[in-house]
């Protein structure tokens, strides 16, 4: 330990007490989460709005996504130990991050394929390859690296550099969330801009070109740093040791199942014939662990659905906050600025107070609570729905058409629909009507999925005698033969001014579009060029403007980041003390396994309940985490707290000792000394795990 901390010494500067080493790493963290964030924040709407996918898809392959970031740290952790040293595996996948995040931005270029120049992608395949490709080594890239930044940073600490190791956590779970803060205000407006080399679309390929480039100075940055950093050698294959271990403790008790053989305290004490007790003893403690994070993925399955469905519903929502307009994908910042406002308040005024009040406010005492915030956010969220649904259109059924009546006459006209009353429509109105047949063809709504969040739809109906010309200042929406109808045309929303042109005359009519509506404007048959024709147009509202206020949606975030720091922040702390020294990467890894747990339940409940009604699915979410909270807080009762380097302390004194009564007593049986060894390695133990709380 010595020799290793005189390593370090030499390595890197010292700076107020801290490694400058360490600096790389935290900048290499900040761009790495930006990158991340950044890319992950625009990823459902770009498959949405760009790759043209339904909702379900969208939030399928987005979790998809993230369950895979979440399930590599295990190859990554396992590459750093066993082969490459932790140094090589972050350069190596990082390397391959970038080219993930390239490919992601090239994918974005609608221009490549679209060679009529009309604005679409001709080959949507193209970029449906590519951006899956780029997706998988985004995965790969970023679970790899993630168990071995943190313990690399760990790593250039010494054996008595405890405080400034806890300030370097605290420092770096503030820096992700600095740069995922940064990211996912930008990457949303980089995404709102206007770009492309024929024609001018969303500019998705920025959104994704500017993680794509943080990436790069995230490794430029680290590479920099190269020659301060300690770099412990791979210590083999912990995971693969720990298998064989359990491996060959299940073989050997099944092997002497038979009842003549003596009953063993603990399922791994079947290993003993061939493994170190003390390797034995840190299985265990892992083992405990992994136990308690069986029903945890569900809290996950909650939490991560804010990058999806919780986004979705910002689209259907008004994001004018006056001054400010929010993108639907920005509504996520809300996340990382409670976090960074959040666990200052916990660790310095929330937890201390509790303490004073003489509560024992234990970690799982805290994640218990964390899950139930999370599903207090989902009925907020579900409450959010139901308002959202009392303004949203209403849609035919498969067996319904919709049609709208349009009298463009000077007189009211009755109006009979086989299987209908007869209804009176007045002169110059329209009459939005679902009928139970299909007589008409059902062409109303079907564009609406594929409006962009500052794109409202509008159509003219000319009630005239003469053909009209329809434009504004940007654009020329062409000429309405007399009593026909143009097609629907994008204009952004906000105030539009149309000019209406006949011949040589004009007049000018202006109208205001709210959030996702959709408008049809019927040109009466009394307007006269070269007046007002305010009062000459009709405005017939198709689809309501998005009328519930995104501000509703931050109880919601306010609940689950409150959940987050309950329960992630606790969560990474009590893995981190929970595991015995070499096995700390292993419980990472197994930690962030739980989260890519989470996000596969998603995939599986919304596959499996197909529950039309989104509120719905939100209050399923919710009574499902409440289940699992129950029984969580139900194994946390019996869980007892130990402290693992005591543990490993004891058995190594004790193997000391053994050492040395071997040395002075040659030619022991060497079967008596296990089974007194056994008996007292159980002892200690069972005494350092007796603390329950
Ligand atoms: N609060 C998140 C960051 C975030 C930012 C913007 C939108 C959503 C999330 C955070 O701190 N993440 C940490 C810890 C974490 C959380 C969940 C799953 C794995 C790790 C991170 O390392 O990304």
């Amino acid at each position: 330990q010595e020799w290793e901390d005189g390593q370090r010494k030499g390595k890197s500067k010292v700076v107020c007490g801290y490694p400058l080493s360490i600096f790389f790493i935290v900048v290499n963290e900040f761009c790495e989460r930006f990158s991340y964030y950044g890319m992950r924040a625009v990823l459902v709407l770009y498959f949405k709005y760009f790759l043209r996918w339904d909702d379900d898809l969208a939030t399928s392959i987005y979790h998809t996504f993230v369950a895979l970031c979440y399930l590599t740290p295990i190859l990554g952790a396992i590459v750093a130990d066993s082969w490459l040293g932790k140094f090589k595996t972050i350069i190596y996948l990082s390397i391959v991050y970038a080219v993930g995040q390239v490919a992601m931005a090239v994918s974005a270029i609608h221009d490549i394929t679209d060679s009529d120049r009309d604005g679409t992608p001709d080959s949507m395949t193209f970029h449906i390859v590519l951006s899956m490709v780029g997706l998988f080594l985004i995965a790969l890239g970023t679970g790899g690296i993630k168990p071995c930044v943190a313990a690399f940073g760990g790593d250039q600490f010494g054996e008595h550099q405890d405080r400034q190791r806890r300030t370097f956590f605290s420092v770096f779970y503030l820096c992700i969330n600095g740069g995922s803060l940064l990211s996912t205000i930008i990457t949303p407006v980089l995404r709102a801009q206007e770009c492309g080399i024929y024609s001018k679309q969303k500019c998705y390929s920025l959104a994704f070109g500017v993680p794509a480039a943080l990436m790069v100075v995230a490794l430029v940055v680290f590479i920099i740093g190269s020659g301060m950093y300690y770099k412990a050698e791979p210590q083999g294959n912990i995971m693969l040791d720990v298998c064989k271990c359990i491996g060959f403790a299940i073989k050997n008790r099944y092997r002497h199942r038979s009842k003549q053989y003596p009953k063993r305290q603990h399922w791994m004490d079947w290993a003993e014939e061939k493994y170190d007790k003390l390797l034995i003893a840190q299985i265990k403690m892992v083992l405990k662990v992994l136990f308690l994070y069986i029903p945890l993925p569900m809290f996950w399955t909650l939490f991560d659905q804010k990058g999806s469905r919780w986004t979705l519903q910002a689209t259907t929502m008004d994001g004018n906050f006056g001054a400010l307009v929010i993108q639907p994908d920005q509504m996520q910042t809300v996340n990382p600025i409670l976090i960074l406002t959040l666990v200052p308040i916990m660790d310095s005024l929330i937890y201390p107070l509790i303490k004073k009040c003489g509560l024992n406010f234990t970690p799982l005492k805290r994640m218990t609570v964390g899950m139930l915030l999370a599903a207090i956010a989902f009925v907020c969220a579900a409450l959010v729905q139901i308002q959202i649904d009392k303004t949203l259109p209403t849609f035919p059924s498969t067996s319904q058409s919709q049609l709208k009546l349009l009298n463009m006459g000077s007189n009211s006209v009755t109006v009979k629909l086989p299987g209908n009353d007869a209804l009176i429509l007045p002169a110059a109105q329209v009459y939005p009507f679902i009928n139970n047949s299909e007589i008409v063809e059902n062409q109303a709504i079907t564009f609406v999925g594929f409006t962009d969040y500052f794109l409202v739809y509008f159509r003219f109906v000319n009630g005239m005698k003469t053909a009209v010309n329809v434009s504004t200042a940007a654009a020329d929406f062409g000429l309405i033969e007399p009593f026909y109808y143009s097609n629907y045309s994008q204009i952004k929303n906000g105030k539009a001014t149309f000019t209406l042109r006949s011949g040589s005359q004009s007049c000018e009519y202006s109208t205001n579009f709210g959030f996702g509506s959709s408008y049809t404007f019927f040109i009466h048959s009394t307007l006269v060029f070269g007046s007002n024709c305010q009062d000459s147009v009709t405005a017939v509202e198709d689809i309501k403007p998005n009328s519930v206020h995104m501000a509703l949606q931050i109880p919601q975030y306010f609940f689950i980041t409150a959940g987050e720091v309950m329960f992630s922040v606790t969560g990474l702390e009590f893995s981190y003390s929970q595991a015995p020294s070499n096995m700390k990467a292993v419980l990472q890894a197994g930690w962030l396994f739980t989260v890519a747990i989470g996000n596969f339940i998603v995939l599986i409940v919304a596959e499996l309940a197909k529950i039309p009604k989104q509120w719905a699915e939100y209050v399923l979410f919710a009574s499902l985490l409440v289940a699992v909270c129950v029984i969580f807080s139900i194994m946390a009762y019996f869980y007892t707290y130990i402290d693992p380097t005591e543990i490993e302390a004891q058995f190594k004194k004790k193997i000391n000792e053994d050492d040395e009564d071997d040395k002075s007593k040659p030619g022991k049986a060497e079967v008596e000394m296990v089974k007194r060894d056994s008996i007292k390695c159980h002892d200690e133990y069972d005494k350092a795990t007796q603390t329950k709380m």
